[in-house]
């Protein structure tokens, strides 16, 4: 037996204590048997090395392992990829060639992530600014190309206020001479007409996010003291997935379109946190098809309205105006309890002086 084929067999009985069952005969699935994620392989890298053999129709990364499976609209396809790829392209661990078997039929894994769903309170506006429009205002925020700015993953200006990354908030007292532009002012004429609940909403924090490709921004909750509900945010540019995860481990992947306009209100805007991972390319499922969406320049418009007071929010434990009243109830008591300590000591100092001057000693009086 052949080298090759002596350490695919190793795999496939490995494959087999998980359950799975290799074929002889060519099937529409493909076991990548020698790398996965645990390994640094991602979805990327097999749409992109494989989209040229045909429809992928699905790809399975069960996590913690140290193979994968890809899944062909037809079994020419995946022939063709097996014939071309196994043992032959190195995409495995330390650019190692991978090794390939085809399956019967695919595990059942429960994902971790979901892409037909979006938070409640959530709201996705398609085409909602026409190309002209869309020009007009990516043009307007004129970035530095040759800075790299001050943003680790993507550049930033802010309007109205600025949004100060260190203390995750804005400094309520010293508004931006520079306002929200004007430019901007037909997006809430089209909002009231399009969307009569958020008919009150007139911002006056903006945020303009530059993103290349390869960048973006990590999980968060906007500060609830720092804006009201909702936030809202306009995609220019590149569509890009913005990742929503919530505290009981629900992870929604869900697509902004070039134009398009994200509302971000109630659990959405206070309970989720929403980011972008910093990737050149994201992977759409829907159905029964897999896709790869390459990234590029994206620039997103996010309107905020700052919030006076405190936030009355009921979801506390992203809350961070409920902290503050924690934290400041924990200090009264430390102080108390300082306080109460005080106290006891200068009683045990002052004790032996109030006993000698009423003439007590070892507990006797004389
Ligand atoms: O780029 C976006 O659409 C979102 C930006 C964002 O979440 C933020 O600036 O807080
Ligand atoms: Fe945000």
């Amino acid at each position: 037996m052949k080298k090759l084929e002596r350490k695919i067999k190793r795999h496939q009985h490995a494959l087999l204590r998980d359950g799975i069952v290799t074929s002889e005969q060519p099937t529409k699935i493909l076991a990548i048997c020698n790398a996965g994620l645990v390994n640094g392989l991602s979805e990327e890298i097999l749409i992109i090395s494989f989209e040229k053999y045909g429809e992928i129709s699905n790809i399975l990364m069960p996590p913690g392992k140290s193979y994968c499976f890809v899944c062909f609209a037809s079994i020419k396809s995946s022939n063709q990829c097996y014939i071309s790829s196994n043992g032959q392209l190195n995409i495995a661990q330390d650019k190692k060639p991978i090794l390939l078997s085809f399956i019967e039929s695919l595990p059942e894994i429960v994902y971790d992530k979901t892409w037909d769903s979006v938070p409640p309170g959530l709201i996705i506006l398609n085409d909602f600014i026409s190309e002209n429009e869309e020009k007009l205002l990516m043009d307007l925020p004129k970035f530095d190309e040759t800075s790299i700015g001050s943003m680790k993953n993507r550049q930033v200006k802010h309007f109205g206020f600025e949004f100060k990354y260190d203390i995750n908030n804005v400094d309520k007292s010293h508004p931006l001479p520079m306002k929200i532009p004007s430019e901007c002012d037909f997006i809430f004429t089209r909002l009231r007409k399009k969307c009569d609940k958020f008919a009150d909403f007139v911002p006056d924090q903006l945020t303009v996010n530059k993103y290349l490709p390869g960048q973006g921004i990590p999980s968060h909750v906007d500060t609830h003291s720092a804006f009201v509900d909702p936030l809202m945010s306009l995609s220019l540019g590149s569509p890009i997935v913005m990742d929503f995860k919530n505290e009981i481990g629900s992870h929604y992947c869900i697509m902004l379109p070039q134009r398009s306009l994200i509302i971000m209100s109630e659990e959405s805007r206070y309970l989720w946190t929403h980011g972008i991972t910093p990737r050149k390319y994201d992977v759409i499922r829907n159905n029964d098809r897999c896709n790869l969406s390459i990234r590029h320049t994206r620039i997103s418009y996010t309107f905020r309205k700052i919030r006076k007071g405190d936030c009355n929010c009921r979801f506390v434990s992203k809350c961070d105006s409920v902290r503050k009243k924690e934290n400041s109830v924990w200090r009264m008591i430390k102080l108390l309890q300082n306080w109460r300590k005080l106290m006891y000591m200068k009683f045990m100092i002052i004790l032996p002086n109030i006993s000698v001057k009423l003439g007590i000693n070892r507990g006797r009086i004389f």
